[in-house]
């Protein structure tokens, strides 16, 4: 039977506090990616679907990492954990606490992952394994990184399981057994069970439906602030990254369309890209203003593996010219914020325009 804070023999509880203690004295990570490039290779030929992202992870903080479907968000936190397919291309450089994790072997990032980077990934029956119990599942990854028993182990289990609204009792069970929500939260656990500095959740919520997402994206804000881990978010959902991280980057076609600090990144984009992202989420009705319609972006992300020459937006861009057309916009920067689009010095007047449907209504695409 599954023991409690006041059933467990006073050894266990012992070497319990011990590991608490040891494990919350780790400080939060910093995590720095420096010109981050990921070829896939395919039948069809090599194509990058992450080109030179670059982007810092401040200790203690969160940053959310957006964009649409196949932007290549996952294909980055995938290289980070070292879980990317054989044959995979790959340069850069993601120095975690100043040391380079990137294409490490298994062998060499064994004591790093979950130890010192955990992952939460979009679909928790993936990263839970059908035929042992979640118990036992947890207690496997704290007992690789931690010199405790196995009584011990499953004690911090259960503590983990407290923390995300599961009853110790169920740690017996196995993944099948389980809701999707309670699945994920069992992920969860797993992922804060070794209190890694880094955080990787990625579209937690994603498969669980709209009331169980809220409640997972609140417990995770709240363990985290508890915590005080550093995280990086993947979600298609601004709203989300407006209530949950200072920073964010916007990627399109596996490149940084736009990066800074959340608050300013939100109120005063400055890559078109960003404007139409945002039209495209429902915000809040504010009282004695007009609701704002959703308008989305028309057209879709480019074939990478014949990626256009200029601005990969430009075919969506209503206003693109052909100087977007033809030549790739560098980074600009303008206060704490970057844009990779020839025409940030515009910002104020696309914003304006940006936020009437009909701007994007009446382009045409790929023109
Ligand atoms: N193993 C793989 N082999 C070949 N191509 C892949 C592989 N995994 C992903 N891709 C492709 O790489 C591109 C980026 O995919 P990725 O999953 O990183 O995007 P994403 O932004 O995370 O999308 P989503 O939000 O749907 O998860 C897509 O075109 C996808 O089809």
């Amino acid at each position: 039977m599954a023991t409690s804070a006041n059933t467990r023999p006073a050894a266990v509880a012992r070497d319990l506090a011990r590991l608490d203690e040891r494990l919350s004295a780790k400080p939060a990570a910093h995590l720095k990616v420096n010109g981050l490039s990921i070829g896939y290779s395919t039948l069809r030929g090599r194509f990058h679907a992450v080109e030179d992202v670059s982007f810092e992870v401040r200790a203690g903080t969160n940053l959310g990492l957006v964009g649409e479907s196949g932007c290549g968000k996952s294909t980055v936190v995938k290289a980070l954990m070292g879980l990317l397919p054989e044959f995979t291309a790959l340069s850069g450089e993601a120095l975690l606490d100043g040391e380079n994790i990137l294409g490490l072997s298994d062998a060499a990032l064994e004591p790093i992952r979950w130890n010192r980077i955990s992952l939460i990934t979009q679909s928790a029956m993936n990263s839970l394994d059908p035929v042992y119990c979640i118990g036992d599942q947890i207690c496997e990854a704290i007992l690789a990184h931690e010199k405790v028993s196995k009584a011990v182990a499953w004690a911090r289990a259960e503590e983990m399981f407290a923390l995300v609204g599961l009853p110790a009792e169920r740690l017996y069970e196995f993944p099948h057994q389980f809701s999707g929500g309670m699945r994920q939260r069992a992920v969860i656990a797993m992922a804060l069970a070794l209190n890694a500095g880094m955080l990787l959740a990625d579209e937690p919520t994603t498969a669980l439906d709209p009331i169980m997402q809220s409640q997972i994206m609140s417990r995770i804000r709240g363990i985290h602030e508890h915590m005080r881990r550093s995280m990086i978010l993947v979600t298609h959902d601004i709203a989300v990254v407006a209530e949950t991280c200072e920073a964010v980057v916007v990627m399109y076609a596996g490149k940084v369309a736009e990066s800074g600090p959340t608050a300013d990144v939100l109120e005063r984009p400055l890559h078109p890209y960003t404007m139409g992202l945002q039209n495209a989420f429902p915000r809040l009705p504010v009282r004695g203003q007009p609701r704002q319609p959703l308008i989305s972006i028309p057209g879709t992300v480019p074939n990478l593996l014949l990626p256009p020459s200029g601005c990969r937006f430009a075919s969506r861009c209503p206003f693109a010219t052909d100087l977007c057309r033809t030549t790739a916009p560098q980074v600009h920067k303008v206060g704490e914020q970057s844009a990779a689009c020839h025409y940030t010095d515009q910002a104020d007047e696309f914003r304006a325009a940006a936020a009437r449907p009909e701007t994007w209504r009446n382009m045409r695409v790929g023109a």
